[in-house]
């Protein structure tokens, strides 16, 4: 059972009942104006883990929502083509998803919906095959198709469906920074590492960031991160950096069952403070300074300071 009251450090107090300041609205909204988005390019940061199940969805839903509570603008886009669930998770009903921009019913622009704390939110569509048979080149149309959009985000979080497949791939390839998602499972920490095998053979991918998720102890998450390095280092020519762990937490659950972000429902709860610390160090990986030659996400954006400097 949770422990009562998991909401005090916004009330003033912590977890441990301790009295925080008043007037120190830390940790529920850490100061940190964002620059314009008409001259920074976006940081894009993709969420994937290989198997199943392991709490990407959860990853990708709080770490959105803490940026946004940090100031960020931030959009979380759903690429789950098949089995879509950030809106469920957040409680929206969306009118259009990719699945119409794809159709040719809508343009990109109109499936955006403004989720909680003006977190907005692209989402995918549920149950619909044909959305996970998408060729590579439609992939890389989805890619392109966000540099178009005349949106003032600094920060985009993109939610990976499951598995190794080519949406994946280019999701995660298209992206600045990709969070890998284990938990302590051995499938798990197989998978992941078959997606890091594959993101940096195939992809040219040569860093991630490893998230331990559901951790019974900080211990448990360090090991497992060292697990999968060890492997890697042996095998694969990528970075591997540890991002923290995330622990097992029954909040988490109860905030998602109220289909809501734990981060606001329950923000001094055990997952809350952890989404929130990896927040913090995620917005300060160093921004991106140029195109690095392949697909990725907002390539007008990044080449245009290059274009006005010449
Ligand atoms: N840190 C955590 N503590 C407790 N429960 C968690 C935690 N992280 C995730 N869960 C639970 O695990 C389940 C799966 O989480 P989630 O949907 O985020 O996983 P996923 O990897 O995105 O799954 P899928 O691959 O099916 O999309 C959810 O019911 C969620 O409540």
């Amino acid at each position: 059972m949770p422990s009562p009251d998991p909401n005090a450090s916004c009330l003033g107090h912590d977890m441990n009942g301790h009295d925080t300041p008043a007037a120190d609205p830390a940790p529920c909204a850490e100061a940190a104006p964002a620059t314009p988005a008409s001259v920074a390019p976006v940081r894009v940061i993709a969420v994937a883990s290989g198997k199943g199940g392991v709490g990407k969805t959860s990853v990708s839903v709080n770490l959105a929502m803490s940026l946004v509570m940090a100031g960020r603008r931030t959009l979380l886009l759903d690429t789950d083509l098949g089995l879509a669930n950030v809106d469920v998770m957040l409680g929206l009903s969306p009118r259009f998803t990719l699945a119409d921009v794809i159709a040719g019913r809508c343009e990109l622009a109109d499936t955006i919906i403004e989720g909680p704390g003006g977190l907005w939110v692209v989402p995918a569509a549920s149950g619909k095959r044909h959305m996970t048979e998408l060729t590579p080149a439609q992939h890389v149309g989805l890619v392109h198709a966000f540099s178009q959009l005349d949106l003032p985000i600094d920060t985009m979080v993109v939610d990976n469906a499951a598995g190794i497949a080519d949406g994946v791939l280019t999701f995660c390839q298209a992206a600045q920074d990709v969070i890998i998602v284990v938990c302590d499972e051995p499938a798990s920490v197989t998978d992941a590492y078959a997606l890091v095998k594959v993101l940096s053979r195939e992809r040219g991918v040569t860093r991630v960031q490893v998230l331990a998720n559901q951790v019974g102890s900080p211990q448990e998450g360090r090991h497992l991160f060292e697990k999968l390095e060890r492997v890697s280092a042996r095998f694969l020519d990528v970075t591997m950096s540890y991002l923290g762990a995330i622990p097992r937490d029954e909040w988490l659950r109860r905030a998602v069952q109220r289909q809501e972000a734990v981060v606001e429902a329950f923000p001094s709860s055990p997952s809350a403070l952890a989404f929130r610390d990896v927040a913090r160090r995620a917005s300060q990986w160093q921004v991106p300074q140029g195109p690095r030659g392949h697909v990725e996400f907002f390539l007008e954006r990044l080449v245009t300071p290059a274009r006005s400097a010449a």
